[in-house]
């Protein structure tokens, strides 16, 4: 359903020289700089997958999305979603998707909601029965029918996620692209997207194209997870592969009588392949339990300090994940 090709964005970037002099050169004389936001990005997405696009802030995520919605021209490279190119189709290509960046609202602000839906009916040329059946739908997976006669710009964040989803889904798009669905929204809002964007998954085989930060929305909705790194695939597979790929990568947590104990231990001398955080009395260890011994690193820490608790924790899918959007886990992962 969606296919993308080498897909490359390269944006002009101005260089600021340092103080007020600086602005005023770069004011009046810009100096620019290529930055390549995506980089050779390839995939495939097969009809009715919900597809995570996961990665930390500026990987190239919305960049990405935007190319595929045909709003920014890739740079070099190819997509085409449902036999569509983005860009020159465009016009017909609109009535194949549906898109919501989660920061931004596609609704009219001063009207009703209900009129804005009677404008999208209109756009889309949905005919009348289809309309009201839609609409019907819609409001039984994302409950409408308490807000859709107040004016937009009355509406709270989680109303007008919904609202935006709706408006979204009412031409019965086959390909939906969700932008930080749940940004921001409390756990009932968010608890009703995701059973939303469940249904019309399952029930009418919509393909998902999803970015997110929220890990449980990783978990509970995505069948793929595809991780980009300043703009580069760091990986594809499904959640048992990641887990296999990077699950391998363990945590033992120590917790210090004294904090200023931390300093005793040189986990990096003493061990290769080794990571660590220290947070006031407690010292995290990364570790490559195929490398290093777990009762080495016991023995180690106990030898030197006093301690008053230890933790193992077995690596799962969120924390690998909430690894990789902090940049803990990167395109040099193997080295720990
Ligand atoms: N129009 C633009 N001109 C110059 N640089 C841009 C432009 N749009 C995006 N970028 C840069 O491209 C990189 C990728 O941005 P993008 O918005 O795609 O990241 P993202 O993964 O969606 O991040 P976030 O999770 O914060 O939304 C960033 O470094 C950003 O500053």
């Amino acid at each position: 359903m969606i296919e993308v090709h080498d897909l490359n964005k390269t944006f002009k970037k101005v260089v600021k020289e340092k103080g007020l002099a600086g602005s005023f050169k770069s004011l009046f004389n810009p100096q620019t700089v290529d930055f390549e936001a995506v980089k050779n990005l390839t995939f495939n997405v097969p009809k009715g997958q919900v597809f995570g696009f996961i990665g930390a802030n500026g990987a190239g995520k919305s960049t990405t999305i935007k190319m595929l919605t045909g709003i920014l021209t890739p740079t070099s490279g190819k997509c085409t979603i449902n036999g569509f190119n983005p860009q020159k189709d465009r016009k017909k290509y609109v009535q194949e998707i549906g898109v919501v960046f989660g920061q931004r609202t596609q609704l009219w602000w001063d009207l009703p909601l209900q009129e804005t839906y009677s404008v999208l009916k209109e756009v889309y040329q949905v005919p009348d029965k289809e309309f009201r059946t839609r609409m019907g739908f819609l409001n039984e997976i994302l409950d409408l029918n308490d807000f859709i006669n107040d004016p937009v710009r009355t509406l709270s964040l989680g109303q007008r996620m919904r609202a935006d989803i709706a408006a979204s889904l009412l031409h019965r798009p086959k390909v939906l692209f969700l932008d930080e669905p749940t940004i921001g929204l409390d756990v009932s809002v968010k608890d009703k997207i995701r059973k939303a964007i469940t249904a019309i998954n399952q029930e009418e085989k919509t393909t998902i194209l999803l970015t997110t930060h929220d890990l449980k929305d990783i978990e509970l909705l995505c069948q793929r997870i595809y991780l980009i790194d300043h703009g580069e695939k760091i990986f594809d597979g499904s959640i048992e592969e990641l887990k296999k790929q990077y699950g391998k990568i363990h945590e033992v947590v120590f917790k210090l009588e004294n904090k200023n104990d931390s300093s005793i231990l040189d986990y990096q001398k003493k061990f290769s392949n080794i990571d660590t955080a220290v947070a006031e009395d407690t010292i995290h260890v990364y570790f490559d339990a195929t490398k290093v011994p777990l009762p080495n690193i016991i023995k180690y820490t106990l030898d030197r300090v006093p301690i008053v608790d230890v933790a193992v924790k077995d690596p799962d899918v969120e924390d690998i994940v909430r690894r990789f959007i902090r940049r803990e886990i990167g395109n040099d992962s193997e080295k720990v």
